[in-house]
């Protein structure tokens, strides 16, 4: 059986710079806070909604949650956004994707203050993303995969690394990252074809495509490490991943479990970015 990656233990390293950087920002007078934006209640929204409230909570960031109706219109919705997008109190917004199909988050996009985008949908930040930039914001899934390889001591130069999935909030920005710390990246998608042998060749294979338990036992070579991204409820209504952990944790040299993989480590980048979100909007440099 291979090492169990835990998010847990990589929030635990992170605690502290948290609570200590929040109380940093406190001392200036600035009340770091958070704004997620929900419309709807899909249940991977919901997990990550759980997840993000008890993070802040730990590290002493506010946290407000706008809920929205499912059936809001275009108008009502921009209109909420600006609200929170020029409250002076906000430092972060999460809105949780994709919206629903009748909303449209192109001018979303544009209107977000780029200081406030913690979870990279600006052009702005993705641009910075793409360049290998890392003055801006990557989204927060993304940073956490990297974050979690770097804590078990997965190096990635010259590593042969197949990303499953090739979605805006994960699959391309992380290929990005990847990239940027000289992996060799395969993007697999919908028309892929062959996947299983691609995955195959992975030293590093990452699932992020949104299918429950989809990376099957012979999906993957002998010592892989294997990072499950997925985030998605099974027929009995419990959260699983795109990894069918049963029938690769024997042969993976690392894997992570969901829940308690990513996602923990997730939230805890979101919350450094709302310290750093609230550092460049009060003209507090990078340091
Ligand atoms: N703009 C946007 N960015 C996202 O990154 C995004 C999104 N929208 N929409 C929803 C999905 C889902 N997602 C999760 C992240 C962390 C946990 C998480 O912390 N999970 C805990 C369990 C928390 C619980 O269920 O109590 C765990 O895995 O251990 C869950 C789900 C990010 N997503």
């Amino acid at each position: 059986m291979g090492t169990v990656m835990k998010g847990a233990e990589v929030a635990k390293e992170m605690k502290e710079t948290l609570i200590r950087e929040a109380n940093e920002l406190k001392e200036k007078g600035i009340d770091p806070c958070l704004a997620i934006i929900r419309v709807g209640a899909r249940s991977a929204d919901l997990s990550y909604e759980r997840g993000a409230k008890k993070r802040m909570e730990l590290a002493g960031i506010a946290c407000k949650v706008v809920e929205l109706s499912e059936d809001i219109t275009q108008e009502e919705f921009e209109e909420e956004f600006q609200k929170v997008n020029q409250d002076p109190e906000v430092h972060g917004i999460l809105l949780f994707r994709p919206l629903p199909k009748h909303l449209n988050e192109e001018k979303i996009k544009n209107i977000i203050h780029p200081f406030k985008d913690v979870d990279c949908m600006s052009p702005v930040n993705l641009a910075k993303v793409f360049s290998g930039d890392d003055s801006g914001f990557a989204p927060c899934t993304p940073e956490a995969v990297i974050k979690m390889l770097e804590h078990y001591g997965i190096s990635l130069c010259g590593k042969k690394v197949t990303v499953v999935g090739r979605s805006m909030v994960v699959g391309r920005p992380l290929s990005m990252l990847l990239l940027k710390r000289h992996a060799t990246i395969t993007i697999c998608h919908t028309r892929t074809k062959d996947l299983e042998k691609v995955c195959r060749e992975a030293d590093i294979l990452i699932a992020a495509a949104g299918k429950p338990r989809m990376i099957t036992g012979d999906m993957a070579k002998e010592n892989a490490v294997i990072v499950d991204v997925g985030i998605n409820v099974d027929e009995e209504g419990r959260m699983c991943g795109d990894v069918d952990f049963e029938s690769l944790a024997e042969k993976a040299a690392f894997i992570t479990p969901v829940p308690g993989g990513v996602g923990g480590v997730t939230t805890s980048i979101l919350a450094a970015h709302v310290l750093r979100g609230a550092k460049y909007l009060n003209g507090i440099s990078k340091e």
